[in-house]
C-alpha cells in the first residue's frame, strides 16, 4: 500500500494531473468507459444487488454520467482564480482565490450503490486535479472486480488506482498519509476512519447513515404521497442511506396509509413480489437475518414474508410501533417500515429532535407555514418535502449529513470544493513602501487611526467607486507619509 501511496503522491507531485486539459481528457475517458462497458458495470450491479438493468440504470449509472457532464460543461470556470474584494490598504494589489488540488485522496465506498457511490466522488476528485485510490466494497465484490478491470484501461494508472478486498486492505490502507479521505458507510466504521486520518491530519468527509424520518400532516392525499413513500422505501429493497427509515403520523391515519402502500406496492411489483425484475435481494444472510429479527413482536399491518435462500424480505409496514423497540433503535436498511403514532407536528419535531440528527428528513404536507417550522425546528443532513430521495439527485445541492450522519458533503460543484483547497492568494508589489509604514514600529495612535481608515473602508463600489476610492487612497497615502515624516 506504502508503494502504491507513494507512486501515486509522485505522479501528482510532477503536476500531471492539474491542467485542465488533463483533467477534462480523463473525465472524457470516463464518460467513454461508462457508454463502452455498460453492460459489463449493469450486469455486476445486478449480480451483486438482483438488480434489474433499468433500475442500475437509473439509480447509478445515469448519475455518474450527469455528474461528468456537468463537470466538462463547468470545470473551465470553476478552475478558474476568482477575484475578492479589497480594502484601501490593497487596493492596488491582486487579491483572488485560487482553487488547488489537495494531492492523494482515499474514496472508500459502501456496497448498496456499489458504482455511483464511488464514481461519482471519484469525477469530483479528478475534475479537483488530485490523484486517487478507490476502495470499493467487498461485498459488492462483482462491481469492485469491474471497476478494478476497467478503471485501469481507461484512466492514468499512475494516478488513479482501485484497491481491492476487506477490512484488513482499508486498514493497511488507513495506515498511509492521505490528503483527504471520503469514507461511505455506517457510522461506526466512520469513527475508524476518522481516527487513522487524525494521525496526519487528513480531512474527512463522512457519509454515514441513520434513521431518516418521515413525517405525514393530516390533510394530504395519501394515494400520492404513498406512491412516493413506497417508490423510496422499496427501491433497491430499503438498502438505501436516505430511505425513509420511519414514518410519523397521527393513529387514525395508520390504516389508511397501510391500505395505499398495499395498493402501490401491488401496482409497483405485481401480485407476485418475488417475481418482479424490479425488486431487489439483501445483499447477504447477515443483514437478512439483522432485518428479519427486526420483525420480532412488531405488529405486522402489511408483508412480513421472508426466504433465507434467496435473501428476499417482503415490503412491509408495521403500525403502532413503540419507539423503544430494537426497529426504532437502529437504522433498519431493509424493506421495513414503521409507523410511529404521535399526536401532532410538535410531538414529531420533539421525536426527531431527541434522536441523533438523520441524514434526510421528509415532510409531506399542505401546510407552508407548517413546512417551514419543521425545517425551521429540527436538524438534518438534507431535506425533501413531499417527495422522497430526490435531494439527492439534484446536483446543484450539496449531499451529506450532520452530526452522527455524517461531515462534509459533495455532488456537482460541491465535490469540486471539497476535494479542492481554497487558496487565497494576494500578489504585492515592492513599490509603494510609503503606506507600509502605517504598520511598521514604533506604533502610535494616529497610525492605528490611519490603519481604521484603510482597512476598514471596503472597495465594491463599481468603477466610479472605485476611482473615488483610488483617489482617496492616493491622497491618504500622501498625507501619511507627509505626517508620519514630519513626527
Ligand atoms: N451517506 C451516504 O451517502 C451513504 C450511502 C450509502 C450507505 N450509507 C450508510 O452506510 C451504511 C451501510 O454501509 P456498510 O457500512 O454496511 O457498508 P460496507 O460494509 O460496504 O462498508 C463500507 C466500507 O467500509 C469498509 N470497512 C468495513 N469495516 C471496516 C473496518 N473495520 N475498518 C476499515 N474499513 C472498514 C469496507 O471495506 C467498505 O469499503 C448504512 O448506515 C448507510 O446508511 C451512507
Ligand atoms: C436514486 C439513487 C439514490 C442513491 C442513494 C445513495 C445512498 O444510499
Amino acid at each position: 500500500m506504502e508503494s502504491l501511496v507513494q507512486q501515486l503522491r509522485q505522479t501528482f507531485r510532477s503536476g500531471r494531473s492539474r491542467p485542465l486539459r488533463f483533467r477534462l481528457q480523463q473525465l472524457q475517458a470516463l464518460r467513454r468507459m461508462v457508454q463502452e462497458r455498460e453492460k459489463d458495470i449493469l450486469s455486476a450491479i445486478a449480480a451483486d444487488l438482483c438488480k434489474s438493468e433499468f433500475n442500475a440504470y437509473s439509480q447509478e449509472v445515469i448519475t455518474v454520467l450527469g455528474e461528468i457532464d456537468l463537470m466538462l460543461g463547468n470545470l473551465h470556470e470553476w478552475v478558474t482564480a476568482k477575484p475578492v474584494k479589497k480594502n484601501l490598504l490593497t487596493m492596488m494589489d491582486e487579491a483572488y482565490i485560487q482553487p488547488e488540488p489537495l494531492g492523494v485522496i482515499l474514496i472508500i465506498g459502501a456496497w448498496n450503490y456499489p458504482f455511483v457511490l464511488t464514481m461519482q466522488p471519484l469525477v469530483g476528485a479528478i475534475a479537483a486535479g488530485n490523484a486517487v485510490i478507490i476502495k470499493p466494497s467487498e461485498l459488492s465484490e462483482n462491481t469492485a472486480k469491474i471497476l478494478a478491470k476497467l478503471l485501469p484501461q481507461y484512466l492514468d494508472q499512475d494516478l488513479y488506482a482501485v484497491v481491492n478486498g476487506g477490512v484488513e486492505e482499508t486498514t493497511k490502507l488507513l495506515e498511509q498519509r492521505f490528503d483527504h479521505i471520503l469514507y461511505t458507510g455506517n457510522t461506526a466504521v466512520g469513527k475508524i476512519v476518522m481516527e487513522a486520518a487524525a494521525k496526519y491530519l487528513t480531512p474527512v468527509t463522512l457519509e454515514l447513515g441513520g434513521k431518516s424520518p418521515c413525517y405525514i400532516d393530516e390533510d394530504c392525499d395519501l394515494g400520492v404521497v404513498c406512491r412516493r413513500i413506497t417508490w423510496g422505501k422499496y427501491m433497491n429493497c430499503g438498502q438505501t442511506c436516505i430511505a425513509p427509515d420511519y414514518i410519523l403520523c397521527e393513529a387514525s391515519l395508520q390504516s389508511q396509509i397501510v391500505q395505499k402502500i398495499k395498493e402501490t406496492v401491488k401496482e409497483f411489483y405485481g401480485e407476485n413480489i418475488k417475481e418482479s425484475p424490479d425488486y431487489e435481494r439483501i445483499i447477504n444472510l447477515r443483514h437478512f437475518k439483522r432485518i428479519q429479527s427486526l420483525l420480532e413482536g412488531q405488529k405486522i399491518a402489511f408483508g412480513g414474508e421472508t426466504d433465507e435462500a434467496t435473501r428476499y424480505i417482503a415490503p412491509t409496514v408495521l403500525t403502532d410501533v413503540d419507539p423503544e423497540t430494537r426497529v426504532m433503535q437502529e437504522e433498519i436498511f431493509g424493506p421495513v417500515l414503521p409507523i410511529v403514532p404521535v399526536k401532532n407536528a410538535d410531538e414529531a419535531i420533539n421525536f426527531i429532535n431527541k434522536r441523533e440528527k438523520p441524514l434526510a428528513l421528509y415532510i409531506f404536507s399542505h401546510n407552508n407555514k407548517l413546512i417551514k417550522r419543521m425545517i425551521d425546528e429540527t436538524s438534518s443532513g438534507g431535506v425533501t418535502v413531499n417527495d422522497v430521495i430526490m435531494h439527492f439527485t439534484l446536483n446543484s445541492l450539496p449531499f451529506g449529513g450532520v452530526g452522527s450522519s455524517g461531515m462534509g458533503a459533495y455532488h456537482g460543484k460541491h465535490s469540486f470544493d471539497t476535494f479542492s483547497h481554497q487558496r487565497p492568494c494576494l500578489l504585492k508589489s515592492l513599490k509603494r513602501e510609503g503606506a507600509n509604514k502605517l504598520r511598521y514600529p514604533p506604533n502610535s495612535q494616529s497610525k492605528v487611526d490611519w490603519a481604521k481608515f484603510f482597512v476598514l473602508k471596503q472597495f465594491n463600489k463599481g468603477k466610479l467607486g472605485l476611482l473615488l476610492l483610488t483617489f482617496l487612497g492616493v491622497v491618504a497615502a500622501v498625507i501619511i507619509k507627509f505626517t508620519l515624516e514630519c513626527a
